[in-house]
């Protein structure tokens, strides 16, 4: 069946549809990997967003049951050159067509990526639709300038009651603004004893935990329309060691004080090259954000600038300089993406364990 792919520009492209045959919007963005698109489809971080590949043949090792970033995907659609109806993999369990009719998700495929890539590169991020009406181009495009994207993305993807993943080690609390499945995948691999709160936990209800850290998911959306996880942040700040993830970074900055800016069309993809300022080392890394930490909002702040990105110079790591709390933009879980930045768990645990002796002498003191 024809399907259409509009921007709000008035750029039509025509492809065919694949998935779920559904009238669908959301903020267009491109992912830049050439694996991994069942966990970029899953990744609840991109809630919201029709997400295109730049990569042109997605599909041919399917689906399978290990891959998942998330219990359900939630993007608004996906966009590929070539779709594989005739996958080959040996843990292959579904394709991405029965996957995505599963979800009710529209894809539409034999489109020109390239094109649409540059355009957002160009334009910056662009609202678009995926449609198989045959309505009049510019009634289409009426109808998406009509709309607007939603904002509560973190609310629909965040656990709604508290549950763990047990574990004989330190214990820590994620907050989960829309956590992937391999930020989970860390901590337990390292025995920690997760304990999963939805977004809007309280300061005093983690207090209850008793943890030994704290760690801030990633997330879909903008950190500003999560305030109560910033005044939570701000209160609970200095209290337990911290380390945030991309939307965990971006929140954890706002509450330290600093701002965050909407990049024109972000980095999504697993070849980001990263400077951690410290060591003058350059890492490979997974990204997926659409807004960074404001390089010039961190004057009178206690934050140092800990990471840089090669490719535009934009904040990618912070920490204070009096609190056992760093955060980074990018995705040390990897999934899809390069495993190089997961010793900064490793950090994480190591600063848990750091601030437990403390305490204990302290105590024995
Ligand atoms: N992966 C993330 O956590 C993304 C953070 C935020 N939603 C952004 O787009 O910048």
């Amino acid at each position: 069946m024809r399907a259409r792919l509009i921007l709000e520009d008035g750029t039509e492209f025509i492809g065919t549809a694949f998935g779920a045959t559904k009238e669908s919007y959301g903020e267009v963005v491109f992912n830049t990997g050439l694996t991994g698109y069942q966990e970029v489809l899953s990744d609840p971080s991109y809630c919201g967003q029709i997400v295109t590949m730049t990569y042109p043949l997605i599909g041919n090792y399917g689906i399978n049951r290990d891959d998942f970033e998330a219990v359900r995907p939630y993007i608004h659609g996906f966009v590929v050159r070539e779709h594989c109806e005739a996958p080959s993999n040996w843990r292959n369990t579904n394709t991405l067509d029965e996957l995505l009719k599963t979800y009710d998700i529209p894809g539409i495929a034999g489109i020109d990526t390239r094109m649409l890539t540059r355009k957002i590169r160009y334009h910056g991020t662009m609202k678009g639709m995926i449609t198989t009406s045959e309505a009049p181009l510019a009634e289409l495009v009426a109808s998406l300038n009509g709309t607007t994207l939603m904002t509560d993305q973190v609310s629909r993807v965040s656990t709604k009651s508290v549950f763990s993943c047990p574990g004989t080690g330190h214990r820590v609390v994620l907050v989960d603004f829309g956590a992937k499945h391999g930020i989970l995948r860390e901590l337990t691999k390292r025995n920690c004893d997760v304990v999963v709160v939805p977004y809007n936990v309280t300061a005093e209800e983690i207090r209850r935990i008793q943890p030994d850290g704290i760690l801030l998911s990633n997330g879909p959306g903008d950190p500003k329309d999560v305030p109560q996880a910033v005044e939570m942040i701000r209160e609970i700040l200095g209290e337990y060691p911290l380390f945030g993830i991309c939307l965990g970074h971006q929140l954890f900055a706002l509450a330290s004080g600093a701002d965050t800016t909407k990049m024109k069309f972000g980095h999504r993809g697993g070849n980001h090259p990263v400077k951690e300022l410290p060591t003058g080392r350059t890492y490979i890394t997974s990204q997926n954000h659409s807004y960074a930490v404001k390089e010039d909002s961190l004057a009178g702040t206690e934050l140092e600038v800990t990471h840089i990105a090669l490719n535009d110079g934009t904040i990618e790591g912070v920490r204070h300089a009096a609190k056992n709390a760093f955060s980074v933009q990018y995705h040390p879980e990897a999934a899809p993406g390069p495993y190089d930045s997961g010793y900064l768990f490793d950090q994480f645990l190591a600063m848990m364990e750091t601030a437990k002796e403390e305490k204990t002498h302290a105590k024995t003191r």
